[in-house]
């Protein structure tokens, strides 16, 4: 199966990556192209612009940071309606807003092409391992064609129904996601504060009913206060974002998302948005150094 590639950051090169090592035919494109150096090396072929790539693929799968980048990468000039057409799929894994999704989607089917949202659950290294969770929503016949995929690129795919429900169900995981973090954060702190070792609090996490697996492969970094980015902090507070309006549009009360969501825009403030998501651990007082 010959798979068109959009967009090479952190998620996108590896899926990438593992799709190549698993024998499939890749075509990449990134709007910074000299990263698709390192893919070209592992075999894959390279386009000019989104549309090229569409134009010569039957499958094209786009990876693309935010709702304006994967609007941007449809509709633009060389962007991928100018050469999607019947008999073509275009699969948005992006984590987007439902809005985003349908507008996409239906520009797709006006050409006659069809279309699958499919935002992924999962970091980095699930991403490299093909352990993602793939939460489909769309074209029904497009997401049994595209099975032996996402076979490779996930450990589960959930088919969710009309366009929307993949990106509302990502936002609500995320949502959730941040909101633990936060309070994780700052368990870490106040243990440290009250004089509990916080190595101590995570093997102590680990035996009991909250154990998972982000808080033990967090934590001992956390602690370092070290954060390689695997998911930026700033696609973090995208996701509080856009699940805060998902709240709104439901009026459906979220307290604790919106202070975590302040969390993750005051981190950003602090120049901290391309850092992992467990950066929003250096937001908190206790951690800076006395005056
Ligand atoms: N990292 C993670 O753990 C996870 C991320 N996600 C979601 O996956 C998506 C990608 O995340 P990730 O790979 O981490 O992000 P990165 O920031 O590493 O990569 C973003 C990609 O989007 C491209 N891009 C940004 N703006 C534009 C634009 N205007 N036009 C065209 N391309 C653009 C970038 O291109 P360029 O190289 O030129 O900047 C890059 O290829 C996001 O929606 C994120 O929320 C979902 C699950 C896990
Ligand atoms: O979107 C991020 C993730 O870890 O899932």
């Amino acid at each position: 199966m010959e798979i068109g590639f959009l967009g090479l950051g952190i998620m996108g090169k590896a899926i990438s990556v593992n799709l190549l090592r698993h024998g499939f035919k890749v075509t990449v494109w990134n709007r910074t192209l000299s990263k698709c150096g390192e893919l070209v090396e592992l075999g894959a072929s390279v386009e000019e612009t989104p549309a090229a790539v569409v134009k010569k693929c039957q499958y094209t799968i786009a990876m693309l940071s935010d709702p304006s980048a994967a609007l941007s990468v449809v509709f633009d000039k060389g962007g991928v309606l100018e050469q999607i057409s019947s008999g073509k799929g275009y699969i948005d894994m992006s984590t987007v807003d439902a809005d985003t999704a349908s507008k996409i989607s239906e520009a797709i089917l006006a050409k006659g092409g069809q279309f699958l949202e499919a935002p992924v659950s999962g970091s980095k290294k699930p991403a490299e391992d093909g352990q993602l969770v793939i939460l489909a929503a769309g074209n029904e016949a497009l997401y049994k064609e595209v099975i032996p995929a996402f076979n490779v690129i996930g450990k589960k795919s959930f088919y969710l129904g009309q366009v929307g429900n993949g990106a509302k169900m990502k936002l609500v995981v995320n949502m959730i996601m941040g909101s633990m973090m936060n309070a994780f954060s700052e368990g870490l702190v106040l243990a440290d504060r009250s004089g509990l070792e916080p190595q101590v609090l995570l093997d102590v996490l680990d035996l009991g009913g909250i154990a998972n697996p982000m808080f033990k492969l967090k934590g001992p970094t956390m602690i370092g206060r070290s954060y390689p980015p695997a998911f930026p902090l700033k696609h973090q507070q995208k996701d509080m974002r856009l699940a805060l309006a998902l709240g709104d549009e439901n009026a459906v009360s979220m307290p604790i998302a919106a202070a975590a969501n302040e969390a993750f825009k005051k981190a950003r403030s602090m120049g901290l948005g391309d850092l992992d998501f467990s950066a929003v651990h250096e937001t908190l007082e206790a951690l800076k150094p006395p005056h």
